[in-house]
């Protein structure tokens, strides 16, 4: 190519890339500071499921929100947090202590905080975040959404809760919660709590537009997440674990 060509076609060559770069720095989320992501303690056996968590992590750093996890450094969750981290974004996990061998080999992932039990690590992943995020996982996984599902419905939060449903890995729990409402158990409201999506980028585009729930009409309700970190509650980085 002459130098006269070259002088031509670069802008045409150029352009695409600079308009990617333009859309990654105008993503920064205006609405989440920190994102709680719950997925599994193990990797799965679809790829798939390793891939979206991946996608996963890179879509938060590139929207510059922080994750909140489960401080573990194995299966998804491992995975999530390692590409945060090396994308240097921020990561905060909170891990009981009796856990911190089963969950934790090597070193840790960012800052992590030590609480005493599983209650307190929800209560304070909770408190944490803006927002909630599944990805797949186990029984472990399941029941740190469903706790967070429910605190949305007794006004605890008004947090949102998003579904990343790879592969239609949630699709038959999501038709499980149309039925409940279909039965009555709860309204469209509470069925509203959640969304879901495909891919990582389209849920968090889901939950940065998500119109809360009505409010709770309910008793208030008080609980730890409301509160900084309570007594008993370690929040400095522990002894002999580095970053
Ligand atoms: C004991 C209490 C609640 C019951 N169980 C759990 N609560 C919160 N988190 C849990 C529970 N059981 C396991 N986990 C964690 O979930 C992560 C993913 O697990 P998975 O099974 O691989 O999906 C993992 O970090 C588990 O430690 C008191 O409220």
């Amino acid at each position: 190519m002459g130098a006269k060509q070259m002088e031509q076609e670069a802008p045409a060559l150029v352009l695409p890339y600079v308009e990617k770069m333009e859309k990654k720095l105008s993503f920064a989320s205006k609405r989440f500071k920190k994102i709680c992501v719950f997925c599994g303690s193990s990797s799965g056996k679809k790829g798939v499921f390793s891939d979206e968590a991946l996608n996963l992590g890179r879509e938060l750093v590139d929207r510059k929100i922080d994750l909140v996890y489960g401080g573990g450094s194995i299966g998804l969750m491992g995975q999530v947090a390692h590409t945060v981290k090396s994308g240097g974004g921020h990561v905060v996990g909170v891990i009981p202590k009796a856990l911190i061998g089963p969950e934790l080999t090597g070193s840790t992932v960012g800052d992590l905080i030590a609480v005493s039990d599983m209650h307190q690590r929800k209560a304070e992943m909770a408190r944490q975040s803006d927002a909630f995020i599944a990805l797949p996982g186990g029984y472990g996984t399941l029941e740190e959404l469903v706790e967070v599902i429910t605190w949305n419905q007794l006004g605890i939060h008004k947090k949102p809760v998003g579904l990343l449903n790879v592969d239609g890995f949630y699709d038959t729990l999501l038709t499980f919660f149309d039925k409940q409402m279909e039965e009555e158990f709860f309204d469209n409201s509470a069925r509203s709590i959640v969304v879901s999506a495909p891919t990582a980028s389209e849920l968090l585009d889901k939950l940065e537009a998500y119109a809360a729930t009505p409010a709770y009409a309910g008793p208030k309700l008080c609980w730890e997440m409301e509160r900084p970190c309570a007594i008993g509650y370690t929040t400095t980085p522990i002894a002999g674990l580095g970053q």
